[in-house]
């Protein structure tokens, strides 16, 4: 058995209803100026008036940062940390999707910390001690609540992360009620990036563990299970809820065993076309499968047992052609682009997205299939 190191955040909360206690946590957390991060479409549905009323009145003075965009551009990050150093505020509250969960615990770090972004962008760079943080996602999703990463989109349109355990929260808050007005194409985006994250974490080929592998396979069950009802009928709080759970445990799951080929090619479609995160994942999912068949097939059979409850697969071909149906058939079914074509790519752009896939070694390099240029540029072009 190979030595491996599992981490986790330290404080989940799963309570409907569960947001009329953020007073007492930020207060539990010694808060009294908190910096509240979401964004423009959040406060559009009406979720954060209540919150921000419940947090006053238990005495906690409110900076609101509701400025966050998809992808969050670092000039955006850094716009926060500006609004949250003038306001002298000591605590952090992220409420949204993994746009503003990304970008309250820049915010958090980088107000505890006397370091500029440009300084921790990579692995384990950051130093110091954060502001206290409380997350809460209104999407299920990315599990950004339980993980030591942030995205940032550069003003090159690359795609860079923050690794740091300073990243974990104090406490990450999981209320089915907040994701009901999730609109459909938004539910199944977020809920395919999740599937991709417990996948991913479960084939990835350098640090999967018994615990990621544990947690992988119980995320994508409760995900499978619960993505089609949820995205049919948002009303359901019980699907909603179940979806918060599966995508938070993946974001555990990929947390300490990363993503590889999906992400890696998924990234170029979001920083030069804007294609959402979760979209850009499901583009190029079904085509990365394939391509990791040759590799993977002992790992899909396991995946389709979690996913197909009663199954099993003697033969593993046979297990991952049944994976691979599943997945393809669930893509198909989701109300939103199916081919690189619908989201504004040209086969002329597919080069340039392959060499800049390439560039995403760090996550490349956990799938459990070696991938070149041409690789990429191959499954590119299967999934025009
Ligand atoms: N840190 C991590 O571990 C991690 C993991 C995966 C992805 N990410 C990053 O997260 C970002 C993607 O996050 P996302 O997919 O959650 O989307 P998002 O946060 O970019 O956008 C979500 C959209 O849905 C809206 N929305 C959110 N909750 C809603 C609700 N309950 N009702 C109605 N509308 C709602 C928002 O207003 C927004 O328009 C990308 O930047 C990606 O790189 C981070
Ligand atoms: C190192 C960054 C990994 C992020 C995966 C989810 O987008």
């Amino acid at each position: 058995m190979a030595d491996f190191q599992f981490e986790t955040t330290p404080r989940i909360i799963c309570q409907a209803r569960g947001s009329a206690r953020l007073g007492e946590l930020a207060r539990e957390l010694t808060v009294a100026r908190l910096f509240v991060v979401t964004d423009a479409g959040l406060i559009k549905t009406g979720l954060i008036e209540p919150i921000l009323a419940s947090l006053s009145a238990s005495g906690i003075d409110i900076t609101l940062f509701s400025d966050v965009l998809a992808d969050p551009p670092q000039e955006v990050v850094l716009a926060a940390v500006s609004a949250a150093k003038a306001a002298r505020v000591d605590g952090v509250m992220g409420i949204g999707g993994g746009s503003s969960l990304d970008t309250a615990k820049l915010v958090a770090l980088l107000c505890g910390t006397s370091q500029a972004l440009d300084e921790i962008y990579g692995v384990g760079l950051a130093r110091g001690a954060r502001l206290p943080l409380i997350q809460v996602p209104t999407t299920a999703g990315t599990g950004s609540e339980v993980t030591p990463i942030a995205i940032v989109t550069t003003p090159t349109h690359e795609k860079k992360g923050v690794v740091s355990p300073l990243l974990y929260p104090d406490v990450a808050l999981l209320d089915g009620r907040l994701t009901l007005g999730l609109p459909p194409h938004v539910t199944a985006m977020t809920g395919i990036d999740a599937m991709v994250h417990a996948i991913e974490a479960f084939t990835s080929r350098l640090k999967k563990n018994p615990i990621s592998d544990a947690l992988a396979l119980k995320a994508l069950a409760l995900l499978y299970r619960n993505i089609r009802i949820a995205v049919a009928d948002g009303a359901d709080e019980a699907a909603r809820t179940a979806m918060l759970q599966g995508s938070l445990l993946a974001g555990m799951a990929f947390a300490n065993s990363p993503v590889g080929a999906v992400h890696a090619l998924a990234y170029p479609l979001g920083g030069h076309f804007h294609v959402p995160h979760g979209l850009s994942n499901s583009l190029v999912l079904r085509a990365v499968i394939d391509f990791n068949r040759p590799v993977a097939d002992r790992l899909y059979a396991e995946l389709a047992e979690a996913i197909l409850p009663g199954r099993h697969f003697a033969d593993p071909a046979e297990g991952a052609d049944a994976f691979a149906r599943e997945l393809k058939a669930l893509v198909a079914e989701m109300p939103y682009p199916q081919r690189l074509r619908e989201v504004g790519v040209a086969v002329a752009d597919l080069p340039m997205l392959a060499r800049d896939a390439m560039n995403v070694q760090r996550l490349l390099v956990n799938n459990p299939r070696a991938v070149t240029y041409e690789d990429a540029l191959s499954i590119y072009e299967a999934a025009f």
